[in-house]
């Protein structure tokens, strides 16, 4: 069984007063498109939020089956939040992405999906990209709570750790990057009228 976990625990600060997970690009919150591709190719939906994003979350998803995994002890990073999803998702593996990456590509969760054993991350650019990558249930919850647990918050520190497969995505960065992320109204401004579905 696969498994989908959208992280959408920060706090936005670089996106202003509103919180970015549901900001509407093309007349969709961006938590439901990334839900909406997360979907094609997964058999559930974990969203890690805060206990005071529940409600919007809520509408955001309206009619998508999902289950909420609210972070014990807020803003302790993304490697927390993931940590906190693994521990809720049920899957063998488990596709993790940020909420705000609208053009998250299906195609290449299905790649990253056949190529896991540990986990499986694209690189791109000769970049690797943790928050679009495929991980193991139990391997990435070992990754996170021994990352965590000396100290750290880097979402690299747990890829050391799971010594992931690479999946050279240089391919589909050509024409539109699946791992663009949307910070800023900048950023959304930019995404808008380049999604297709
Ligand atoms: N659970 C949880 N998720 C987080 C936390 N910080 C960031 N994230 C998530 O990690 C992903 C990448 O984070 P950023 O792009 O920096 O998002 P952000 O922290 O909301 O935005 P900024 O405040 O502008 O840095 C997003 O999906 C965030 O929701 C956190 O403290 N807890």
């Amino acid at each position: 069984m696969r498994s989908g976990l959208v992280l959408a625990g920060g706090r936005s600060t670089r996106f202003g007063e509103a919180d970015k997970s549901f900001a509407e690009v093309d007349g969709r919150p961006m938590i439901r498109r990334v839900a909406d591709r997360l979907g094609a190719v997964t058999d559930e939906l974990v969203v890690n939020c805060r206990d005071d994003q529940r409600t919007a979350v809520a509408d955001a998803l309206e009619g998508i089956p999902y289950r909420v995994a609210v972070d014990p002890v807020p803003d302790e990073g993304p490697v927390a939040g993931m940590r906190t999803g693994l521990r809720v998702a049920s899957g063998n593996a488990v596709a993790v992405v940020a909420c705000d990456m609208p053009l998250a590509d299906p195609a290449l969760f299905e790649r990253l999906f056949a190529a896991v054993d540990s986990a499986a991350v694209p690189r791109a650019d000769d970049r690797l990209h943790p928050l679009h990558a495929v991980y193991d249930r139990h391997a990435g919850r070992v990754a996170c709570d021994r990352t965590l647990a000396a100290g750290s918050r880097r979402l690299y520190d747990v890829l050391a750790r799971v010594d992931p497969v690479v999946v050279d995505a240089d391919d589909v960065t050509r024409y539109r990057s699946p791992f663009t992320n949307v910070n800023s109204r900048t950023d959304l401004a930019a995404v808008t009228g380049r999604i297709e579905n």
